[in-house]
């Protein structure tokens, strides 16, 4: 979008107290930024002074409404063939078994960007305008996940996954080699000098890594003022075998804490089995949560404790996690989230459950928060980027009778019905636009 556009009708978005607004007016976009908005009187007025005589006016229908580009707070690019596959181990056989021998593929660029470029397609297609991607060991196989994000104008962290300790599959690289490699991984992402795209420093998780190569890390991380992103707390046998190769550390955040990773720029995923002094120590160190359901039922990790971590003044972000997870759209880890809630009101937590609008601004301003991007994005405020889906909640047939489908006088409410069901109900078919920085990005 180089010219002036328009919207007229419903749009919703969250404020920073959770709560959902959702507005019938206009939303004027230039250089992809939102520059102005109002309401339909004020649109109608400036219409009739011709102040938007060089604008491109883009009237919704009554089905229709904008709102914010969702945010996947993680996902594994290169796990992507093994979506909905081998989901038969817990976590560490899991990786074993499946994911690392499919992840050493991918010192092949040939089959790297081959993956990636549908990666990058299928997100945007399910309207995930922001990724943070964990990429594979490789510098130059996670390279060209950074070209294909360029290449379909997505917005994105991408880290080049770091290991120095032993497995099974031989998919670990000496200290050396990976403080180099993802040293340079940075220096090339910068090269680039595309707002749209940030290099974040990614060690695996304490099980792959040990205390030389976490600071050696973190101290990368610091020297470029960069994001850094793990796992935490996933899975009880993960958190066991953890405080076993750290004999000294009470806890297993006490591992990455005392590698000085735990920071307000640091995403952490999972966090299922935070002990309170560790809620407490993450909450002081500002660390973000990726708050991951799809994974943490598949894998039998347990139900994170969101509603506890948002009480707690943690920011939470949702990810897809795949393929641990096995969906790569937001819509699902949305209505997951609410289940996983809701066993755990089940089990006994008052006043637990996430609902729909909650976990809506998980899914948006949320995880603008948790990768420190709600300056730019996550909502519909004058000065930020447009970062937007357009959604027809009846696509692809329309509504049946009058019955399913009736314009409440209340143009207001009825965008709330129709954000609703695009909530419950949507899909892909429901996703007509989708706009990074203004520009329309969905190719698929
Ligand atoms: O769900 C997960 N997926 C992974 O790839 C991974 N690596 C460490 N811990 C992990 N958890």
């Amino acid at each position: 979008m180089t010219r002036k556009h328009t919207f007229v009708g419903a749009y919703a978005h969250s404020d920073n107290k959770r709560q959902l607004s959702v507005c019938f007016g206009f939303l004027t976009i230039e250089n992809g930024k939102i520059t102005q908005k109002g309401s339909i009187e004020e649109f109608e007025e400036l219409l009739s002074s011709g102040k938007f005589s060089e604008h491109i006016v883009i009237n919704l229908s009554d089905s229709q409404l904008i709102i914010p580009g969702f945010i996947d707070c993680h996902i594994h690019a290169p796990q992507f063939p093994n979506i909905g596959l081998g989901l038969d181990r817990p976590l560490l056989e899991w990786l074993d078994k499946y994911t690392f021998p499919l992840e050493k593929k991918y010192s092949d660029t040939v089959f790297a960007s081959k993956v990636y470029d549908q990666v990058v397609q299928r997100l945007l297609k399910n309207g995930t305008t922001t990724a943070c991607y964990f990429g594979s060991l490789h510098l130059d196989g996670t390279l060209e996940l950074v070209k294909s994000v360029l290449k379909y104008h997505q917005r994105a962290f991408v880290g080049k996954v770091s290991m120095n300790l032993q497995n099974d599959a031989g998919y670990y690289n000496s200290t050396e080699k990976e403080l180099q490699d993802a040293e340079e991984f940075v220096q090339k992402v910068l090269d680039y000098k595309n707002e749209l795209i940030q290099p974040v420093v990614t060690p695996r998780f304490a099980v792959s890594c040990d205390h030389q190569l976490l600071s050696g890390l973190a101290m990368i991380a610091n020297k470029y003022g960069c994001s850094m992103q793990s796992h935490v707390c996933e899975n009880l046998k993960e958190i066991n075998y953890v405080l076993e190769i750290n004999p000294r550390c009470k806890s297993y955040c006490e591992v990455y804490d005392k590698s000085k990773i735990l920071h307000e720029k640091c995403i952490m995923a999972h966090a299922v089995h935070l002990t309170d002094e560790e809620i407490d120590l993450l909450s002081k160190k500002r660390v973000s949560i990726a708050h991951c359901p799809a994974s943490n039922t598949r894998l039998k990790s347990g139900l994170c404790p969101v509603r506890k971590l948002l009480d707690n003044n943690i920011i939470v972000g949702l990810g897809t996690d795949v393929s641990g997870g096995d969906s790569a759209t937001i819509l699902d880890a949305v209505r997951r989230t609410m289940d996983v809630s809701t066993c755990l009101e089940l089990q006994g937590a008052d006043n637990y459950s996430l609902d729909w609008k909650e976990a809506f601004y998980l899914a948006t301003l949320g995880g603008a928060k948790a990768l420190n991007l709600d300056d730019k994005i996550g909502n519909f405020e004058v000065g930020k980027d447009f970062d937007a889906l357009l959604i027809d909640a009846y696509a692809p047939d329309g509504p049946i009778d009058e019955y399913e489908y009736s314009v409440d006088e209340n143009k207001e409410e009825h965008a709330v019905s129709l954000l609703q069901r695009f909530i419950y109900l949507g899909d892909d078919r429901n996703i007509l636009q989708v706009y990074v920085k203004g520009k329309s990005v969905k190719t698929i």
